[in-house]
């Protein structure tokens, strides 16, 4: 019989997740108390932008192996659940807000009456999965047959599907060689592809997760603080990321100077990882990790200043149009976005800003709803006084910048993705700025 599985919270992680397992021939249920959520999901019309998502649910709704509820009952009789509910940033300070996964394990442990397997997919300080296991032991009727395991996911936004259905890595936290079995039989397409498995503890499973984003952001906020120095000697960010790049060692991904890194994960998880290690007495194994977050956030300090300047001093009656609202190209998500935050900087400080973004508008205006939202990049760049490039979607990449010349008040372009060239702006009249180039 088709193994059947449950996915616990379906946002950017969980929607996925859910159409995914449903891909590799699972019969699925999606659990979410957001019912708006589960009407869009249950329509094949997923509540955020990820290429290819819509396409996968709506197959696998009509085949009859997907569907999704808002009752966590409705969880009840699959072989395995998959917890993948939020655990963001607490609003009184750095650590992870962990009420949502108690409040997941809480509603479905007295549903686990048979043996079963909850995988934990979100991201937790480490110890976290050792007391979800023990409160699951004391709560699941069919206590020690209900078990936990812990499989961090590694999905970019943007690339959730290919990264879902052909990982570089499978980790697995398990406490027992059933939960492995079980785990390798879930995994199975991806494993006889060729991707590698580590099989450890809960711990070192939790832990492989937060280091992973933490290593990711220190990399990003490497070449910033590098970027800065390049842009004070007359030096190319670009060609020394590329050079950079070519030894394997290092490798070139994640060298991209520019705005820094945002999102739901990178920032709060390195924050939520500092605040555990001060929590188990090693808070200074990781004072690293508080550079890397100062680092990124004056990225956003510095491009708000070179606005400021580039518009003559004082913001006030300047119009600056914003190009990018999401953290990321090819995703609709705005938490934590640099784009958003400089945006929002500008416009207290008195500029008239326009943001346009192909995707994200619609989320963008819940959070930042002062700000002014364009139909197009040629109107939010209407008699602009600066241009501010802060998110590298490919139709920005090949915008021309004699027609946009038309339509500014002054040529004045910041390229905060260091994604446009340089020369070619120049050549059409702008007074072009990277951060790190020449
Ligand atoms: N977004 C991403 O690309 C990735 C996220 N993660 C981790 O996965 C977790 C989820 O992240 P996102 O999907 O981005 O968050 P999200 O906020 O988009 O989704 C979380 C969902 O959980 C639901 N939820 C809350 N309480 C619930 C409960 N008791 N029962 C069932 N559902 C509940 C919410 O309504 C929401 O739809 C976080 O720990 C995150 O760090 C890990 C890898 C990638
Ligand atoms: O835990 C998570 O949620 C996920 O966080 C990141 O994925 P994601 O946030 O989707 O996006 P990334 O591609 O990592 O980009 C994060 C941010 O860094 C920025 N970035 C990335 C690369 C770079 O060179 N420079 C740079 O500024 C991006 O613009 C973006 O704002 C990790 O890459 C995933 O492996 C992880 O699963």
């Amino acid at each position: 019989m088709r193994m059947r599985v449950s996915v616990i919270g379906t946002g950017y992680l969980g929607s996925v997740h859910a159409a995914g397992m449903a891909e590799l021939g699972y019969s699925v249920v999606g659990i979410d108390p957001d019912a708006d959520k589960i009407a869009a999901l249950s329509a094949g019309s997923a509540p955020i932008f990820e290429p290819g998502l819509d396409e996968l649910l709506m197959r696998h709704l009509r085949s009859g192996s997907l569907r999704f509820s808002s009752d966590v009952e409705d969880a009840a009789g699959a072989d395995v659940h998959f917890v993948c509910v939020g655990t963001p940033q607490l609003s009184d300070g750095l650590g992870a807000d962990l009420t949502d996964i108690h409040a997941a394990i809480d509603s479905l442990a007295p549903l686990l009456d048979r043996p079963s397997l909850v995988v934990g997919k979100s991201t937790v300080p480490v110890g976290t999965a050792h007391q979800l296991s023990d409160k699951l032991a004391r709560r699941a009727p069919a206590g020690a047959d209900a078990e936990l395991a812990w499989n961090p996911e590694f999905l970019r936004e943007g690339r959730a599907i290919e990264d879902t259905l052909r990982p570089d890595r499978l980790v697995f936290g398990v406490n027992s060689e059933r939960a492995e079995k079980i785990l390798r039989e879930l995994y199975g397409t991806a494993i006889a592809g060729g991707t590698p498995v580590v099989v450890t503890d809960l711990a070192t499973s939790e832990l492989v997760k937060v280091s992973a984003n933490a290593f990711l952001a220190t990399k990003i906020s490497f070449i910033n603080a590098i970027a800065e120095v390049a842009e004070v000697s007359g030096a190319d960010i670009t060609s020394l990321a590329d050079a950079l790049g070519y030894d394997d060692r290092i490798g070139r991904k994640f060298l991209n100077a520019g705005v820094g890194f945002g999102g739901g994960c990178l920032p709060k998880d390195l924050r939520a990882f500092m605040a555990r290690a001060g929590e188990l007495g090693v808070a200074d194994a990781l004072t690293l990790l508080g550079e890397v977050d100062a680092i990124n956030l004056r990225q956003r300090e510095r491009v708000v200043e070179l606005a400021q300047r580039l518009a003559g001093g004082s913001m006030i009656g300047r119009r600056v149009a914003v190009l990018g609202a999401a953290f990321k190209p090819h995703s609709d998500d705005v938490r934590d976005s640099p784009a958003l935050t400089i945006a929002g900087q500008l416009h207290l400080q008195g500029a008239d800003v326009a943001v346009f973004d192909p995707q994200a508008m619609e989320k963008a205006r819940v959070i930042y709803p002062t700000l002014e939202y364009a139909d197009s990049v040629v109107d939010a760049c209407t008699g602009a006084h600066v241009v501010l490039l802060l998110t590298e979607w490919p139709e920005f990449r090949e915008l021309d910048p004699a027609e946009l010349g038309d339509v500014v008040a002054a040529r004045v372009v910041v390229d905060g993705r260091n994604c446009l060239d340089g020369n070619a702006w120049r050549a059409a009249g702008w007074t072009y700025r990277g951060l790190g180039r020449r």
